[in-house]
């Protein structure tokens, strides 16, 4: 189809698919431009600080580095800068080397493998699991060998991308976030259909920073004979009394039939897992090819270890976490800004237009912060926000600078709930 660059439109953005890729690419360039025009649309800003509450960006279109307050990392106890994490990573890399050199079944299962894959497990208070390279590939390599053409997955619909591609080849059925009728009838609809039926939800939505009502979930899919999925990446080490996360929340360890997660967030390194019973593991052990012909991940995970076991050795940074997060949403909700039902780390400022949001992101990289405006296809098109994970090391004078900027913010934009 042709198209005319120039006069390429937000319109002609939805209909993107019907082009070819090069003229998919230039729409999609220009929608972004559309979003911020001075083409400062914080995206893919180079950090030479690493993540945490401060840290040393390059804004496109300036010449050096700024100093400012990150509210981007889901590090959320601060443990990427932990000495105790830092020495077992070069630990490990001195008595290891750099990589693993291979994928499990030919060599590159490690001591440090079998280590994590038993500290992860009993974190949940299981015996197995079975490690991926990513969160991603964790949810998008299971749910693809567990289910196919005569299975059905009902997906909350603000599940994770990883687990919309994981169900690529089985049927699919979406249910309105959190909605227990719909989700309800998609179990009804799909009673006596199909071979398996799998419900897979998060334990924390990434974007909201909500919970799911994992009680009422496990209820329905127990009568109606589904099985239960959740991806907990964001309420693990957050939530629960000691960090386990929502499993923790509502004493169900024992009842899911898979625990998906990330050690990308507070575990603080990169690296993904499945828990579940061992015939599940060792299936997915043979038969995951994301796992089986990919190669392990590096010794550096060997700090994860570490990680885990700094959540119950030093519970002050979870304490922590939750002060600094009671606080900012507080003032948040003291000057108006729409933070939703968020019950985590995760603190979204509502706006809707994307156009706004993406104005509201530069306008606070003005001011010293740095935050993630969310747009389609993250989060629905009429519900783009500026998005912000809290950590446990944030200061209360840099969250103190965070609140006057989205009241100036406000002030030249209007963006706090009318
Ligand atoms: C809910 C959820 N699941 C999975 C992932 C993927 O994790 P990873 O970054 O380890 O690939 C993320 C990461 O953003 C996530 O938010």
């Amino acid at each position: 189809m042709e198209i005319d660059f120039e006069k390429a439109s937000f319109k002609d953005f939805e209909n993107i698919k019907d082009y070819d890729m090069y003229a998919r690419a230039a729409i999609f360039n220009k929608y972004l431009n559309f979003l911020d025009n001075k083409g400062h649309l914080n995206y893919r800003m180079e950090s030479i600080s690493g993540c945490g509450p401060e840290m040393d960006i390059l804004i496109p279109g300036k010449s050096k580095h700024e100093t400012l307050v990150g509210l981007v990392s889901n590090d959320y106890l601060g443990f990427t800068q932990h000495p105790k994490v830092k020495e077992a990573v070069v630990g490990a890399i001195r008595k290891y080397g750099t990589g693993a050199g291979a994928s499990p079944a030919i060599g590159g299962h490690f001591s440090y493998h079998e280590k994590l894959e038993k500290k992860i497990a009993s974190f949940f208070r299981r015996d197995n699991a079975i490690l991926y390279t990513t969160g991603y590939t964790a949810n998008s390599a299971t749910f693809q060998s567990l289910l196919q053409k005569e299975d059905i997955a009902i997906l909350d619909m603000a599940v994770h991308a990883s687990v919309y591609e994981g169900c690529q080849l089985t049927n699919i059925k979406t249910f309105l976030h959190n909605n227990l009728e719909l989700l309800e009838r998609a179990l009804g609809d799909a009673k006596d259909k199909y071979r398996n039926k799998m419900v897979i939800i998060d334990g924390v939505y990434s974007q909201d920073g909500d919970l799911a009502p994992l009680d009422k979930i496990l209820e329905l899919t127990k009568h109606y004979g589904a099985y239960l999925a959740i991806d907990d990446a964001h309420g693990t080490g957050v939530i629960g009394k000691t960090g386990r996360g929502v499993l923790e929340l509502y004493d169900l360890f024992g009842e899911v039939d898979l625990i998906t997660g990330t050690f990308s967030k507070t575990f603080a390194s990169a690296g993904g897992y499945v828990v579940a019973r061992p015939e599940l593991i060792r299936f997915l052990k043979f038969q995951s090819r994301q796992h089986l012909f990919s190669a392990t991940s590096t010794p550096a995970v060997a700090g994860i270890i570490k990680a885990i076991e700094l959540v119950d050795e030093e519970p002050h940074w979870m304490d922590k976490l939750w002060q600094n997060v009671n606080y900012f949403k507080q003032g948040l909700i003291d000057i108006g800004m729409d933070v939703g039902n968020t019950a985590s780390a995760i603190i979204p400022v509502k706006i809707g237009d994307p156009k706004k949001s993406g104005e509201a992101g530069r306008l606070l990289l003005e001011q010293g912060i740095y935050t993630n405006p969310i747009i389609y296809p993250a989060v629905a098109k009429k519900n783009a926000r500026i998005r912000m994970s809290l950590m446990a090391t944030h200061t209360k004078a840099q969250l103190d600078k965070t609140l006057n900027a989205f009241e100036y913010v406000d002030h030249k934009i209007g963006i706090s709930k009318t």
